[in-house]
């Protein structure tokens, strides 16, 4: 790893030069210890082959870790003043930026192509950027990402826990998700008031062939639309009636007073191939950040 680690003075002069104030509104909270990066680098399990594929990298602090640990790093950022700057802070040839919005990037524009996700992810839009980018990136065989410590705990959440919900099973549909320690405020400029938490995952095969995924997903955000109802009620304008709803359900082996937090992403995806079947769940609203596709 790069010696050349950021440090809390080498943060503040970096920013005063490019004349940076960072904002809310893109999450611009900068890591100033060389400590965090380091765990974070060494809790990513990444191989010298590997190509890394970083979200936001600000002034550079995570990226310039990166680069040492990889064969290449792809750094995609919003902000055009810190893309402009990144290739001076972290001067090597395996090194691309990309000027854009994470939530609309797409595999063709990255070669090599990326194989793990690393990075410390601007905290509002962290849960639909995972999603994104396991949905574009097939080449992606997983990750370590920080984000807030709530959603941390929601991501790793599993069946029948307080914290479970859409985020828990849509993740689950693509990687096998834990927890890989809290982050402080104290390592951020400017010191934000939540603690954060790593996130490790690892692709795996969806649970379910000949389902399409915006079919699942749209199962999962009726359940969870109205978390503490049966799934019977809570399917019921899905399904097209609290009837259908039940028939689907008990086709698939759930039990119609089942919630939906209690339900493992396979039977989530159970309940969509049953409906597929019957002609029910005619009302399948396929997720906006979803392209239309099956897994097979
Ligand atoms: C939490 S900061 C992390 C910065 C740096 N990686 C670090 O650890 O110090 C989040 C970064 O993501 C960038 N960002 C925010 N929204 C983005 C988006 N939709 N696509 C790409 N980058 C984004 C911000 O400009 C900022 O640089």
């Amino acid at each position: 790893m790069a010696d050349s680690l950021l440090g809390p003075a080498e943060i503040r002069d970096l920013a005063a030069r490019l004349g940076v104030a960072p904002t809310k509104k893109l999450g611009q909270n900068f890591l100033h210890d060389p400590n965090t990066i380091r765990r974070i680098v060494t809790a990513a399990q990444l191989r010298p082959d590997d190509v890394a594929l970083e979200v936001g990298p600000g002034l550079g602090s995570l990226t310039l870790g990166l680069v040492g640990a990889v064969r290449h790093v792809h750094a995609v950022e919003i902000d055009p003043t810190l893309a402009a700057a990144l290739p001076e802070t972290v001067a090597v040839p395996h090194l691309s930026v990309h000027l854009a919005d994470a939530l609309r990037v797409t595999g063709d524009r990255f070669d090599p192509a990326p194989t793990m996700l690393v990075a410390n992810l601007p905290y509002n839009v962290a849960v639909p950027v995972v999603l994104h980018l396991l949905a574009q990136l097939p080449t992606l065989r997983g990750g370590l990402v920080m984000v807030q410590k709530e959603v941390a705990d929601r991501l790793t959440a599993g069946p029948g826990s307080k914290v479970y919900g859409v985020p828990s099973v849509k993740l689950a549909w693509y990687a096998e998700a834990k927890p890989a320690g809290k982050v402080p405020p104290a390592v951020f400029w400017p010191v934000p008031n939540v603690d954060s938490g790593l996130v490790f995952f690892a692709r795996r095969e969806p649970p379910a062939a000949g389902v399409a995924r915006a079919d699942v997903f749209a199962v999962v955000d009726a359940a969870f639309a109205q978390r503490r109802k049966t799934l019977r009620a809570a399917l019921a304008g899905w399904a097209g009636g609290p009837d259908r709803a039940e028939t689907v359900l008990r086709a698939a082996g759930v039990s119609p007073q089942a919630r939906g937090e209690s339900l493992t992403v396979g039977e989530f995806a159970a309940i969509a191939a049953e409906a597929k079947l019957s002609g029910y769940g005619g009302k399948l609203t396929p997720s906006r950040a979803e392209p239309e596709e099956v897994d097979s």
